[in-house]
């Protein structure tokens, strides 16, 4: 498999340049040359397969290249090591809990595929690699524990000051030796673009070998298609309505992707805060992007999302319209279906997955048949929201234990010099 630019079709790279690269030099992203496709009686006896083999199955065609069997089975085993619940929250609609990870968010699937990958591609290496992550919450603390143990690889994470749950700050800035925390003065969208901007930099690159952990490098994004299999593996092979809350449109770029390659998915849903720009999008064809709104759910505080360049390059504008429902919640809005659905329901809805959720509410008809919801992060990652439904103590052992460690950051302004004089010194 070879990848382009989504900015130049004429690139040609592999798999391990492109995950070595992150991002192309022309600011585009990396794109597989061709969606696979399942044989078509793959999903007649999903019921039997483990989530390790679904993933082996699915990535091998995107890696095998540069990943033997061997390589990539022990990869996908230590990935999916966790567990992916299925759990009724009313009626015929159900989360799946992509929280029982290493930093109790999703990422910590694509973080950690990505961190053994370039373990492997950096083995034999006598230089070192700097990955740059920009984070609005939850893809730093995946990307920090997935590489803390991985030799000559430095992390450096940019997140935006005050702008973080204290949890997730903690996840961000406890690593000692090779992860680094800075604290910018600004939103996620400008940690986003500092990233962006220290790709283009030749200068920057001639001196540094840099790459990226954030969805925009394919070794991150194309892993994070796996676990949509996971409630085929549940129900069968009927079509699922699937709720995604979303804020870089990675997640639901990787569901349009395993959807190109045979998942039966009835309809995807995009659910947003108040940065709407995908929502608005779909309802008049015109890309406009916001400054970031600071929300409750924060980890989907993005007012450009990187991903649409790939939405953009997958699907025209119509197929994306056919593919996609979008909705826009407020803040009152999402607290309030958490405070019901734990009424009700007795289910905690973390604030994500509570957009999720009322984005599946608005879309569904009662004759939909079974729909899940993704839910994206551990609920006790936003305490200063859940604690408004509930007193209990939430937090598992590993979390209590991190948030009595010291946090270290370097404060920041919105500043490229500053950022690569921090880099290169
Ligand atoms: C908890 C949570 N939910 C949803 C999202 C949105 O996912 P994506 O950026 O892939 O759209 C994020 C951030 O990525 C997140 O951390
Ligand atoms: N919501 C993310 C923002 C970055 O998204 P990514 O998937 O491109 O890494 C976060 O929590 O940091």
């Amino acid at each position: 498999m070879k990848y382009y630019s989504t900015k130049n079709k004429g690139l040609s790279k592999s798999f391990r340049e492109a995950v070595i690269e992150g991002l192309p030099s022309d600011n585009g992203l990396f794109m597989p040359e061709f969606i696979p496709e399942l044989p078509e009686d793959y999903f007649d006896n999903i019921k039997e397969k483990t989530i390790q083999e679904i993933a082996f199955d699915i990535l091998q065609p995107f890696v095998k290249e540069d990943l033997d069997d061997l390589q990539l089975k022990k990869i996908v085993e230590k990935t999916f090591s966790f567990e992916l619940p299925i759990k009724k929250i009313e009626g015929d609609n159900y989360a799946l809990e992509l929280f029982h990870g290493p930093s109790y968010a999703f990422k910590d699937v694509g973080a950690t595929f990505l961190a053994l990958c370039l373990e492997e591609f950096y083995k034999e290496a006598e230089e070192k690699c700097t990955i740059l992550v920009a984070t609005s919450g939850d893809t730093g603390g995946a990307v920090a524990s997935a590489f803390s143990k991985v030799k000559n690889i430095e992390v450096v994470i940019l997140y935006p000051s005050g702008k973080v749950s204290d949890l997730q700050e903690k996840q961000l800035t406890t690593f000692d030796k090779n992860v680094k925390a800075l604290e910018v003065e600004g939103d996620f969208d400008d940690c986003q673009q500092l990233v962006k901007k220290a790709f283009l930099d030749s200068d920057l690159r001639k001196q540094l070998n840099i790459s990226s952990a954030n969805s925009i490098n394919v070794a991150r994004f194309l892993p994070q298609m796996v676990y949509y299999f996971a409630p085929f593996i549940k129900f069968g092979k009927e079509p699922l309505t699937i709720a995604v809350p979303s804020g870089n449109y990675g997640n639901l770029t990787a569901g349009l992707i395993a959807q190109k390659m045979g998942l039966p998915v009835r309809q995807f849903v995009a659910a947003a805060n108040s940065n709407d720009v995908v929502p608005r999008f779909l309802i008049d064809g015109n890309y406009d992007p916001k400054p970031t709104v600071q929300t409750i759910s924060n980890a989907m505080d993005v007012g450009n999302p990187s991903n649409f360049q790939r939405m953009i390059d997958l699907f025209d504008e119509k197929e994306i319209r056919e593919k996609i429902k979008g909705f826009a919640f407020s803040d009152e809005a999402t607290l309030e279906a958490m405070k019901t659905v734990y009424r009700e329901h007795e289910y905690l809805l973390d604030p994500h997955g509570a957009v999720g959720y009322l984005a599946l509410k608005e879309y569904l008809n009662a004759s939909d048949g079974i729909s899940i919801l993704l839910e994206t992060a551990h609920p006790c990652k936003f305490m200063d929201v859940v604690s408004k439904i509930i007193s209990d103590d939430i937090y598992p052992a590993g979390a209590k234990e991190l948030m009595q460690k010291e946090k270290k950051s370097v404060k920041m302004k919105v500043d490229y010099k500053q950022f690569k004089e921090f880099l290169v010194g």
